[in-house]
């Protein structure tokens, strides 16, 4: 009778000699699910190409797109266009990316189509292809997705990987997640799952672990005994506008404080990792979340936008696509246990903007007169126009001895010309490529993240609770968000000025100040 080794080398031999093995791959493919949606259009056939414009792909790369949509390749070039930035001297290089493109229509649920789906890479490929799946598809298809792509339309040689990058949402709470989760890892293993944050790709967010762990300046000064506050904000300038569909089933922390602006505050608050591998990154980031209390009503204000008739801006309920007497939250600012963190994140504010704003403790300035000396800030500005800057005291240049307010200021396009920043998906498909899971969400650190969530949103939604309403184009949502964070120690003076045009453009003044003179204190 022959041993269990050697049947199973007497099958590799007949399989290799069936031309089944693969020893390792002649060929990439990637495989877009939901490639007929608005993800695909806008962010995913751009990062493709743009890869493929730079030369950043390995040679022999593939794309096909899968959709329900009955579509053609000219289909997926005309809907990505307008998102392509294609200059006039790319138009072959452009033809030839959409050469290397093909489409297969199938649904998302019947094992045939996905049988025809192999059928499809193998006869057009190569049987030994590297294939990453991208699920851009609504989450509720998930699921059946993956269970068929595992079952029918994987690369099974050894050599070979199969990868999958999952968009948010990932559930809707600690019990779908866990589903969701449960079920994917019952699929594949831990470091096939790729759940996409793209937060995480993004220049200054990248940037966080090295400017607290590079800089002995910042490490003595990042604790409690220091800081009075950190605030993470998201900003938008603009509504649903049609997109109300998907929004009105999340709402605004679902949509972007569980996840980004979550993953932003983990890496401004966890300890030194012991290295910079992924796992250890991510083990320190779950520390963090594990620290967290779940939070309460109490620990929220909830707000959505109404119509403003001075500039015409019309209501979140005014978007045809959200249903009458919805009360989800377009605004949303959260009370995070620790320093304390704050987190605020709205849709129709007055600015698009993503920054984290360290308040550090007031100095015991008893030697200079009362209200002189404003305490410190560092701000990481996320977007738009990457800064960071750290707002302090001076004494005002000259033969007075004033103090003012001032910055250092390390603006990104003034001190690195010449910059090309990648965009934040191009950077995470090549992650994906390379096989590195750094920037990537991993299983419990989705598990906490919904612990924390979790209570609020439900009690929210139970007791139904009314958002406060703020008008279209307001500075942060409700007023009751103000007078939140004011209890949570963040302080505003009001008279900061910054000469040189800041997130948004021209100079910089606050409330009441003409001049930077007018901004100091004489004494
Ligand atoms: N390198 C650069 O480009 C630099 C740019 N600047 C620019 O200078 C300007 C001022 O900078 P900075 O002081 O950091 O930012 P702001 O003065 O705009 O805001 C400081 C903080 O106070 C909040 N705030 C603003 N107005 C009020 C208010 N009336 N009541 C309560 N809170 C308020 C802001 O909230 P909210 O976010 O909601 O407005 C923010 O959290 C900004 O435009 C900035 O971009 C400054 C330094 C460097
Ligand atoms: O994930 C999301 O992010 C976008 C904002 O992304 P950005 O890179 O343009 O800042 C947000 O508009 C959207 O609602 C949300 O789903």
């Amino acid at each position: 009778m022959m041993s269990d080794a050697s049947l199973e080398q007497s099958l590799k031999l007949l399989r290799e000699e069936a031309g089944m093995v693969c020893h390792s791959a002649s060929s990439h493919v990637i495989i877009v699910f939901g490639a007929s949606g608005d993800l695909a259009k806008k962010k995913i056939y751009p990062t493709l190409w743009w890869l493929f414009r730079d030369k950043l792909l390995p040679s022999n790369t593939h794309f096909v797109g899968y959709s329900r949509s009955n579509l053609t390749v000219d289909n997926l070039r005309s809907n990505a266009m307008p998102y392509l930035n294609a200059k006039d001297s790319e138009w072959t290089q452009l033809d030839e990316f959409f050469k290397r493109n093909s489409y297969v229509q199938g649904s998302y649920d019947k094992p045939e189509d996905f049988i025809r789906l192999n059928k499809f890479i193998v006869d057009n490929f190569s049987a030994c292809s590297n294939r990453l799946f991208y699920l851009a598809t609504p989450p509720s298809q998930f699921i059946s997705v993956a269970t068929n792509l595992k079952a029918h339309c994987t690369a099974e040689s050894d050599g070979l990987w199969n990868r999958l990058i999952v968009e948010k949402p990932f559930g809707k709470d600690l019990d779908s997640s866990e589903v969701l989760a449960k079920h994917l890892s019952s699929l594949f293993s831990e470091d096939q799952i790729y759940r996409i944050d793209h937060y995480l790709g993004k220049e200054m967010v990248q940037n966080v672990v090295v400017l607290r762990f590079a800089n002995r300046v910042f490490s003595p000064l990042w604790n409690r005994d220091n800081i009075a506050n950190v605030v993470v904000t998201f900003k938008e300038n603009f509504g649903t506008e049609g997109r109300g569909g998907y929004f009105d089933e999340f709402g605004i922390i679902r949509d972007v404080m569980q996840n980004h602006l979550l993953q932003i505050l983990c890496l401004i608050a966890m300890e030194r990792p012991i290295s910079m591998e992924a796992n250890d990154i991510r083990d320190e980031k779950v520390k963090v979340l594990r620290c967290m209390r779940p939070l309460s009503l109490d620990d929220v204000v909830v707000g959505q936008y109404v119509a403003d008739p001075e500039n015409g801006k019309p209501g979140y309920l005014d978007d045809p696509t959200v249903p009458a007497g919805s009360i989800t939250p377009t605004y949303a600012v959260a009370a995070l246990y620790g320093v304390p963190f704050i987190v605020r994140a709205g849709k129709a504010l007055n600015e698009k903007k993503c920054e984290v704003r360290i308040q550090f403790k007031d100095v015991i300035a008893d030697i200079l007169p009362s209200g002189a000396v404003h305490r410190n800030e560092l701000v990481l500005r996320v977007q738009p126009n990457e800064a960071v800057y750290m707002k302090l005291m001076t004494k005002r240049p000259g033969m007075g001895f004033g103090a003012e307010e001032t910055e250092l200021d390390l603006t990104y396009n003034r001190r690195f010309t010449d910059l090309k920043l990648p965009d934040a998906y191009e950077r995470l498909l090549l992650d994906v490529l390379v096989g590195s899971q750094i920037n990537f969400v991993r299983t419990d650190e989705l598990r906490e993240a919904w612990r924390v969530f979790t209570p609020a949103l439900h009690a929210l939604e139970s007791q139904r609770v009314a958002p406060h309403p703020y008008p279209y184009g307001v500075r942060n949502g409700p007023p009751q968000s103000d007078e939140f964070m004011r209890r949570l120690g963040f302080t505003f003076s009001g008279q900061y000025f910054y000469p040189h045009g800041g997130s948004g453009a021209g100079p910089v003044k606050q409330s009441g100040l003409t001049n930077s003179t007018e901004a100091s204190i004489e004494f």
